[in-house]
C-alpha cells in the first residue's frame, strides 16, 4: 500500500509512530531488564514466532497485540520456559542466561505468569496459594505459617487490596483472585509480570480494577507484559506497544495516548511494515535499543 492511499487518520497515526522510534532511541542508555534476541519457534511447518528481537525495560507496560493465531502466546509461552525456542538468545541485565525451564524463568529472568485462568486452589486461602509449593520451613521441617501469612498480609498491602490472608480464595470475587495471583510476583521478588487476557474472564465493572492493579505494579517498578484483545485496555495503560503479524513484530508504538482503537486495529491489520513510510519494524527498533 502507498502512503498516498492511506486515510488520513492512519497517517497520522503512524507518523505517531515516528515519535515512538525517536522515544526509543532516547532510551538508548538504560540497560533493559530483558532482551530477547532473534527468537525464533516452528511448530512443524507453522513458523509461530519468527525472528522476534525485543528489549523490555523497568517499570513499563508493554502491550503485546495482534491478530488470532499472531504468535501472542506462543512468544509468552516461550519466556516462561513452557515453550522452548529453536533459536535465539535471552539477556537478563545483559548477561546471557541459557533459558530452558519455568524454573529459569522464574529464577534467572525473574518471570512471573499471571494465566487467564488464574492458576489457583479455590478450596486454600490466600496465604497458601501465595505460597504453593514454594513454602517457607522452620528447621527445614516445620511450616512457618506466621511468617507466611504476614508476609502475605504485607504484599496484599502493597498492591492496595482489601483481601486478607486467610481469606478462601474461592470465595473471593475475579479481580481479588487476580490481585491474588499477581501477588507472587511481589512476594518472590519477580522484575517482569505476564499477563494473559486478564481483563477477558472477569466483569466489565472490575476491569477497571485489574487496569489500576497493573499501573500499581508499574508503579512498584515491574515490568508488565499485557496481551489483551480488548484494545482500550492496552491504549490505557500501555507505555509501548508491539504489534505482532504472523509471528513478526510488524511495529512498536510509543503510546501518546492519542491513538484511538480503531486507530490501532488498522496498524494492526494493514500491512505497514514495508511501506516506506519510516515506520519502526520491530527488528530495526530492537537493534536501535541495545
Ligand atoms: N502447540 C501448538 N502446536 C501447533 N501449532 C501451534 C501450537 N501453538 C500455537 N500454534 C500455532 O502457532 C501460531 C501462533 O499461535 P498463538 O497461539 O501463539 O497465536 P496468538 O497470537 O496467541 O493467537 P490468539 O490471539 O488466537 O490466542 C498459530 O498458527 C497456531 O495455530
Amino acid at each position: 500500500m502507498s502512503v498516498a492511499d492511506r486515510d488520513p487518520q492512519t497517517q497520522e497515526a503512524l507518523t505517531r509512530t515516528e515519535t515512538a522510534r525517536g522515544q526509543v532511541s532516547r532510551s538508548k542508555g538504560a540497560m533493559p531488564l530483558l532482551s530477547v534476541e532473534h527468537l525464533v519457534k516452528n511448530f512443524g511447518p507453522v513458523r509461530a514466532v519468527n525472528d522476534v528481537s525485543l528489549d523490555l525495560f523497568e517499570g513499563e507496560v508493554v502491550g503485546l497485540v495482534g491478530d488470532n493465531g499472531a504468535g501472542k502466546s506462543t512468544l509468552l509461552s516461550i519466556l516462561t520456559g513452557y515453550h522452548h525456542a529453536d533459536s535465539g538468545v535471552f539477556r537478563y541485565r545483559g548477561e546471557v542466561v541459557a533459558h530452558t525451564s519455568p524454573s529459569s524463568s522464574r529464577r534467572a529472568l525473574k518471570i512471573e505468569m499471571i494465566y487467564q485462568h488464574l492458576d489457583l486452589a479455590p478450596d486454600l486461602p490466600v496465604w497458601q496459594n501465595l505460597f504453593l509449593a514454594e513454602e517457607r520451613r522452620k528447621f527445614k521441617i516445620f511450616l512457618d505459617k506466621r511468617w507466611m501469612r504476614q508476609r502475605a498480609a504485607e504484599v496484599l498491602g502493597e498492591l492496595g487490596s482489601k483481601v486478607k490472608p486467610d481469606d478462601l480464595v474461592g470465595a473471593l470475587s475475579g479481580g481479588e483472585q487476580q490481585v491474588v495471583a499477581i501477588s507472587r510476583a511481589l512476594l518472590f521478588e519477580r522484575d517482569i509480570v505476564l499477563m494473559d487476557e486478564p481483563t477477558a474472564a472477569i466483569s466489565l465493572n472490575k476491569v477497571r480494577d485489574v487496569l489500576d492493579l497493573i499501573m500499581r505494579l508499574r508503579g512498584l517498578g515491574k515490568t508488565v507484559v499485557l496481551v489483551s484483545h480488548r484494545l482500550e485496555d492496552i491504549l490505557e495503560v500501555a507505555d509501548r506497544i508491539v504489534i505482532l503479524r504472523r509471528g513478526t513484530i510488524a511495529q512498536i508504538l510509543h503510546n501518546d495516548h492519542q491513538m484511538s482503537v480503531s486507530e490501532l486495529a488498522r496498524m494492526m491489520f494493514e500491512d505497514v511494515v514495508h511501506s516506506g513510510v519510516g515506520i519502526s519494524d520491530g527488528e530495526s527498533v530492537a537493534e536501535e535499543n541495545r
